[in-house]
């Protein structure tokens, strides 16, 4: 069986960067929205992307933030990804492609359902389908999602951990799965063997 794609994200220092690529994740993601607590530079990233392997997606993570200072950070950091959390439009995901990088359209359960319903949602995006509150841990019934499966290569997010996981890609079967919060030894403070125990769950899965 394939197992799902992992993305790890909100990293901010070098140890857990390192756990991160000798997880065997699939994508590492930092977070440039401002008052997060998992906030990091762009020096910082940039410091951070030298270290790791090539093979791994770089994701930055931006919430309402003007589209021009996204492309300035990709550029900046060297980024492969860019993750939108809202505010953004159909004609910013075209100019991020344009610009060679590949997107993820963060949405919540709500909007995804409701979207769908509408007959509102572009099946072209890659997307991550969150709880409503981004990066706080929230969970949502997975069941939601199975009379409306998404489309494409999809991730789950939302309140994921090491525990929980493993039965979520059992029940749900996500192409990825994402987690932040849930391999934090405190609030935006990631656990290096938190986050080697979740890619382990996800493989055992
Ligand atoms: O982590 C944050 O603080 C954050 C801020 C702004 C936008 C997104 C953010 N986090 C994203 O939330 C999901 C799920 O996180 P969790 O596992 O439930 O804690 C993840 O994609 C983060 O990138």
């Amino acid at each position: 069986m394939r197992h799902p794609f992992v993305k790890i994200c909100g990293i901010t220092t070098m140890d857990a960067a390192a756990a991160v690529a000798e997880s065997g994740a699939g994508a590492i993601g930092f977070v440039f929205a401002p008052g997060s607590p998992r906030e990091v530079s762009v020096e910082v990233a940039q410091s951070l992307i030298t270290e790791l392997p090539l093979s791994l997606e770089t994701v930055g993570v931006f919430r309402r933030q003007p589209i021009e200072m996204v492309l300035r950070i990709a550029g900046q950091v060297g980024l492969t990804t860019v993750q939108l959390h809202g505010g953004e439009t159909d004609a910013d995901f075209d100019r991020l492609h344009a610009e060679g990088l590949d997107t993820i359209r963060a949405i919540s359960i709500d909007d995804y359902l409701r979207l769908t319903a509408a007959g509102q949602l572009r099946t072209e995006d890659r997307l991550l389908i969150d709880a409503v509150t981004p990066g706080g841990g929230e969970r949502f019934d997975p069941s939601r999602l199975t009379g409306e499966p998404p489309p494409g290569s999809w991730i789950l997010a939302g309140g994921l951990t090491g525990q929980n996981v493993a039965e979520l890609v059992r029940a749900v079967h996500p192409p990825g799965v994402d987690v932040s919060s849930g391999v934090e030894a405190r609030r935006g403070v990631k656990d290096p063997s938190l986050i080697r125990a979740f890619v382990d769950a996800v493989r055992a899965a």
